[in-house]
């Protein structure tokens, strides 16, 4: 997928360094249904981690455990050697996990511009006598030194185009770039990505995966990202977790994952009821 074919992110040495998530036996229960049961895993400061499986599997539950949205019924999830499984969601962004989500999350009636200022804001923390000297002294350099970095991120996705266009007038590859660039204008370490590449054409997914790499590779961001579409998955992983209803079934470098058996029976029950659907027609 990319243009000068360099070595795969799994062959890259020294990309990856210790653990920056570390998620300890996390279940989660929904009444009777189990989403999630034992899961553990890290993933390393530098990496590109990928999570798949089956619908239903209980990706997104993974990664809202991670967030925030949800609080796992047991086990832990830790963040730079911190324990967050506690933690209030507004709160982790402070600390440095940002996320897109599944559905667009932008505001459709403001500009491209003010929605990525709306992350950026996050960053000032003052309340109103706190932030008085502030406002009285840096207000004016802070917000300088927002618009310059809003700007690069801008650049960085090539949306400059639209900048001060409404989101909800855009096409969704455009605003689906819109929202990567509010979720890292918050500078994360770590960024949750929730199907970067769902409802995409090709060009559209090619695009996406080369920022994706550039923000791993240039901007030092590590990635959690949940995606259905395999040749990408496999094109920009280091490491890809697997799950299947609810349990962790593989883990481990893409061509590993690839040819395992469990991960081969997991897709190829998906992949048979595909075929049923698409011949169907045919025959009637
Ligand atoms: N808020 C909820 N309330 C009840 N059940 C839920 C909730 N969220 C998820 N589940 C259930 O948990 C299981 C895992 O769902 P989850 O959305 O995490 O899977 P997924 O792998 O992300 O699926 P998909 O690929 O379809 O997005 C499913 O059985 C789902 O119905």
């Amino acid at each position: 997928m990319r243009p000068e074919a360099p070595p795969h992110p799994a062959e890259a040495v020294g990309a990856p360094g210790p653990a920056i998530l570390a998620a300890e036996h996390v279940s989660l229960r929904f009444g009777g249904v189990r989403a999630l049961t034992d899961i553990s895993f890290e993933v390393r400061k530098g990496e590109v981690f990928s999570i798949i499986g089956p619908n239903g599997a209980g990706k997104t539950s993974m990664v809202n455990c991670i967030s925030g949205r949800y609080r796992p019924t047991e086990g832990r999830i830790r963040f730079a050697g911190r324990d967050i499984t506690r933690l209030a969601t507004r709160r982790r962004a402070g600390i440095g996990i940002g996320r897109t989500f599944q559905n667009l999350a932008l505001f459709g009636h403001m500009t491209v511009l003010d929605n990525i200022m709306v992350g950026r804001h996050h960053l000032l923390r003052h309340g109103f006598w706190t932030g008085m000297p502030y406002w009285l002294g840096g207000a004016q350099q802070e917000e300088i030194r927002n618009r310059r970095e809003v700007e690069e991120i801008i650049d960085f996705l090539e949306i400059q185009h639209v900048r001060k266009s409404l989101a909800g007038t855009l096409s969704y590859g455009l605003r689906k770039r819109v929202e990567l660039a509010r979720a890292i204008a918050l500078r994360p370490q770590l960024i949750l990505l929730d199907e970067p590449m769902a409802g995409m054409n090709l060009e559209e997914k090619e695009d996406m995966a080369r920022y994706i790499l550039d923000l791993n590779e240039e901007w030092g961001m590590t990635i959690l990202m949940i995606e259905h579409d395999m040749g990408v998955v496999m094109d920009i992983s280091h490491r890809v977790m697997v799950l299947d209803f609810g349990r962790k079934i593989a883990e481990g470098q893409p061509d590993a994952v690839l040819a395992d058996p469990h991960v081969r029976r997991a897709y190829l029950g998906e992949a048979d009821e595909v075929v049923h659907d698409v011949d169907e027609p045919a025959v009637a």
